[in-house]
């Protein structure tokens, strides 16, 4: 059985005594079951401080993007190696966000997923179609480009560490979510896609979330679908207590 994990991207969103205060309110609250996972996705000033009082609870503290390189001549990039010297345990890749606004392609995606895997960092990658692409009823092979290219060159152990978040671009941030049968359809395309490219046993392994206005009222709507495993959340991510209705729901 795959556990849920729930995620929330404060995307670039709150300052530090806000997102301090946040993991204040969640901490002793979220679930211990081992049904579900619950991460955090900050930006980068507030991660030293999230991850230390993430100690003794179950939230992980994620990166919302990162450099492929190590080190050296990238002024105002972050590493790989600097997240995860400082206890982050995942990292946000390809963000339709970062694709649109900063130039983030397939081919950097996967560079930046064979560094975090280098780097002991689990990558959150994130595909999704246009709502134009959808009307043409391009989802399925925009999804499965992007999947194959993220995923390129790793091993089958690799691809099954590795998360996958299907984020239909209109459905980020409009209030409109995919049907949970739309969204259950994609995500089984992407799990078909991983047993091709790897194996079928990593397939059955891999996390697959849904991301897109997920709130309190449609989750459970959502995790119920065979292949959704979890969701990556921006707007309902803000405020602890429907973080933690979401993370709840993950744990039933
Ligand atoms: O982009 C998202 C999460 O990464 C989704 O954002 P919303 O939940 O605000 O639609």
């Amino acid at each position: 059985m795959r556990k849920h994990v729930i995620a929330g991207n404060w995307k670039m969103n709150k300052v530090l005594s806000e997102a301090e205060a946040f993991l204040e309110n969640i901490s002793g609250k979220v679930p211990e079951n081992e049904k579900v996972e619950a991460i955090v996705c900050a930006a980068f000033p507030f991660l030293p401080a999230l991850v230390e009082k993430a100690k003794g609870t179950k939230v992980k503290i994620a990166a919302q993007n990162m450099h492929f390189e190590e080190s050296g001549a990238f002024t105002g990039e972050v590493s790989p190696v600097m997240l995860h010297d400082i206890g982050v345990t995942h990292v946000v890749l390809g963000h339709s966000e970062r694709r649109e606004y900063f130039a983030e392609t397939d081919e950097t995606v996967n560079k930046k997923v064979h560094a975090a895997m280098k780097h002991g960092l689990i990558p959150i990658v994130c595909v999704g179609e246009t709502l134009k692409q959808r009307e043409a009823n391009e989802t399925m092979s925009v999804v499965e480009t992007q999947v194959k290219e993220a995923l390129k060159g790793l091993s089958p152990d690799q691809i099954g560490k590795t998360i996958i978040a299907y984020e239909p671009i209109w459905a980020i941030g409009t209030g409109k979510t995919a049907s949970s049968s739309d969204a259950n359809e994609v995500c089984a395309h992407i799990r078909k896609v991983v047993g091709e490219i790897a194996s079928k046993e990593t397939a059955d392994k891999i996390i697959i979330q849904y991301g897109g206005s997920v709130k309190p009222a449609n989750i459970d709507e959502l995790l119920s679908q065979p292949d959704i495993d979890g969701a990556l959340v921006g707007g309902a991510s803000l405020e602890a207590e429907s973080f933690l209705q979401l993370v709840e729901a993950g744990a039933k």
